[in-house]
């Protein structure tokens, strides 16, 4: 496609070429299948949040489509706008533009290691809630500056959402308030992450983003009109279509926690497209950092501690192995 080749210089140098040789090919059980099903996903009505239904969904897909969010449609249209704006810079200019605390990630969406295999992808890390980017400059020169802003102000209306939902699920689960006060904190720590899945010369090679779970509480997914994203439901892999205006939501492995693995933390991935650029904006909600997570099927843990752990099973292994490490093990 034209403007993906007109971009050549904004993509990773690694991306450039037309096959790099780079990153292990996929597990011959990964291959997507040639059409995967377009997979029925469950709708959730925040305006007329139905708790039980709620719950259903949680507990037998884990993922769902929110309608009635009440996120403006021009603030998700404007955010997904500047993101390829600023995305198609070039490669240098993105890595110096976005500094601390904002960082230009790119093969992989782990910050600190690598996973085993590259991913075609690359985006910003914003985190959000800090102090600094309360102070709105929206007249700034600085484009990366604007765009936290504008990140931010979108972060305030993900934040709302993943306290509601949480709050629904919270009563549902009948966790105790006081005891689970820190499982979910909407400003701090939390991130949003805004992704260009640039066009993969070879995409029976590489995934735009291979299969895993988020270590989140839940995340939202907001995705501009290609597709790509897909979701793991009975063993088999399902398109997600995106459809504008609405937002994605799937749970992460603090919610199975907090569920005793009654709830799902669903897997997903996102194919690369051979031909077309794709942008994402997701929304990541976590625990905070030193609240103490106790669950009947895990060893008690802090978030803090999680965090530790993936990074080094992915230095490691290359490879997050998430629940499973403090999983309690069967007796038998
Ligand atoms: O960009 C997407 O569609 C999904 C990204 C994702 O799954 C993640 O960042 O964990
Ligand atoms: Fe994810």
């Amino acid at each position: 496609m034209e403007e993906a080749a007109g971009n050549d210089a904004s993509y990773p140098p690694l991306f450039r070429r037309p096959d790099p040789d780079t990153g292990s090919s996929r597990d011959a059980d990964q291959q997507p299948a040639p059409a995967n099903p377009v997979f029925e996903v469950p709708v959730i009505d925040l305006e007329h949040l139905d708790p039980v239904r709620l719950e259903e969904v949680c507990r037998s897909v884990g993922l769902f489509r929110i309608a009635n969010h009440g996120v403006p449609s021009a603030l998700m249209d404007r955010l997904l706008d500047q993101a390829r704006v600023l995305l198609s810079l070039p490669f240098e200019s993105k890595q110096t533009l976005f500094s601390d605390p904002m960082s230009y990630i790119w093969g992989t969406p782990s910050l600190g290691a690598k996973l085993s295999n590259l991913n075609w992808v690359e985006g910003f890390h914003i985190p959000l809630g800090q102090p600094k980017s309360k102070g709105h400059d929206l007249g700034s020169q600085d484009s990366a500056a604007s765009f936290r802003c504008l990140a931010d102000e979108y972060g305030q209306h993900m934040a709302a959402i993943a306290r509601t939902l949480f709050n629904a699920v919270a009563a549902r689960l009948k966790l105790d308030a006081k005891k689970t006060a820190s499982y979910l904190s909407e400003f701090d720590g939390t991130f949003v992450r805004v992704y260009r899945y640039p066009c993969c010369p070879d995409i029976d090679k590489y995934f735009g983003m291979g299969p895993h779970t988020d270590s989140s509480v839940l995340s939202i997914l907001c995705q501009d009109e290609l597709g790509g994203f897909q979701v793991l439901h009975d063993n088999q892999w399902f398109h997600v279509a995106p459809i504008p205006g609405t937002l994605i939501v799937n749970l992460g492995d603090m919610m199975q926690v907090y569920s005793n693995d009654e709830y799902k933390s669903v897997r997903h991935r996102v194919l690369a497209n051979r031909s077309e650029d794709r942008i994402s904006v997701c929304y990541f909600a976590f625990p905070m950092e030193d609240g103490l997570i106790v669950s009947s099927r895990y060893k008690a843990f802090t978030y803090g501690e999680w965090k530790a752990k993936v990074l080094e099973d992915i230095k490691a292994t290359g490879d997050k192995l998430g629940l499973a490490r403090f999983r309690i093990r069967d007796p038998s």
